[in-house]
């Protein structure tokens, strides 16, 4: 990834909507040609306004963003707002609701040759497994194949950045997977890059090749999927995935290990369950959450902390048992910036 070239830069971007209240505050990010990046963050933390500033229909207040060095324009310095290499598919997709699947995809090539159209199309409705809905009108569609129209019409002419907000929040997880592959494939094949908005983790975990992490309108952090899963800058990181332990040093001295003072984290399965006659410390399962091919169990150590445990799906757990407790060997508690 580091060898590709930089195609969009953004520099200390603003923004606020009332006097006082940044919604976005001095972000600064580069995304690669073909890279798919993740933008999360709790709601209201400036993700979807970062997206309006990116795609031209918002005026930053300060900085600006740069696609190959030319300045992105804001809506007062175009005819249309927008930005021709940038293509933004909203939450509510926007689709042409009178015309045909073909038609919406069709429109931004509509000054195209006929013949290239009819080419796109097909390539187009191939990449999004659209074929049997060619004719179909988006009101007969389901959030899903509504989605996969609404990114096929929005990479018709070829940008080469696709920015998305909230792609796959109405659907279920079956297709948020098949989605998911379809993005990257998009990426991957057509060189696009990707800039897309989610609070969902599992989302940016299994799609992006970075991910920011937005809090209060600032990028708190920016990193790998794996970096942003195990070394997490702060508590707020740290918790966008579930089922995390995060404790503070006095608290991990009752369990015998010593560190300096500050927060500490450990994911779910960096601990195991031992027995209990060679442990230093006992614990009692207080909750599950089942998962199918996995369940976290919330254990009370020595009737203090409570921490969670991954077990896979052969664990045969119950409420109330007692079991050892160790952190496995070659893994260590991480960290926290507070
Ligand atoms: N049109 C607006 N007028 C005033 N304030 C706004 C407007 N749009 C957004 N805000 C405020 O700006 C902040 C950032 O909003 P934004 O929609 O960018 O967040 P978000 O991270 O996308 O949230 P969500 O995940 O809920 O969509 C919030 O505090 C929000 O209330």
């Amino acid at each position: 990834m580091s060898k590709k070239k930089t195609i969009l830069r953004v520099e200390n971007f603003s923004k606020s909507y009332e006097e006082g209240k940044r919604a976005v505050d001095q972000l600064s990010f580069d995304v690669k040609e073909g890279e798919v990046f993740a933008l999360i963050g709790r709601s209201g933390c400036g993700k979807t306004t970062t997206l309006k500033l990116l795609s031209g229909q918002m005026r930053p207040d300060e900085g600006a963003a740069y696609v190959h060095g030319e300045r992105i324009l804001g809506p007062h310095e175009r005819l249309l707002a927008g930005h021709d290499k940038i293509a933004l598919v909203e939450q509510d997709y926007n689709l042409f609701n009178h015309q045909t699947v073909a038609d919406n995809i069709k429109y931004p090539i509509r000054r195209t040759t006929k013949k290239y159209q009819e080419y796109r199309l097909n390539e187009l409705l191939r990449i999004c497994q659209l074929e049997e809905y060619r004719d179909t009108r988006p009101k007969e569609l389901s959030g899903g194949q509504k989605q996969r129209v609404a990114i096929a019409r929005a990479i018709a002419d070829e940008p080469p950045i696709l920015l998305l907000d909230e792609p796959f929040s109405h659907l279920d997880m079956a297709l948020r997977s098949d989605l998911r592959r379809m993005v990257k494939n998009i990426a991957i094949e057509a060189n696009i890059s990707v800039v897309f908005v989610t609070h969902d983790t599992h989302d940016a975990l299994a799609m992006s090749d970075r991910i920011g992490v937005m809090s209060r309108g600032k990028l708190i952090q920016i990193a790998t999927p794996e970096e942003i899963y195990k070394q997490p800058k702060n508590k707020y990181a740290a918790h966008f995935f579930p089922h995390c332990n995060v404790i503070e040093a006095e608290e991990l001295k009752k369990l015998g290990i010593d560190k300096p003072s500050g927060k500490y984290m450990a994911r779910p399965e960096w601990l195991e369950m031992i027995e209990a006659e060679s442990a230093d410390h006992t614990a009692v399962l207080r909750h599950i959450d089942y998962f199918g091919n996995a369940s976290y169990g919330e254990w009370e150590v020595d009737e203090g902390s409570k921490l969670w445990v991954h077990h896979d799906s052969f664990a045969t757990f119950h409420i109330g048992d007692k079991k050892g407790i160790a952190l496995k060997p070659d893994v260590d508690w991480w960290a926290l910036d507070n």
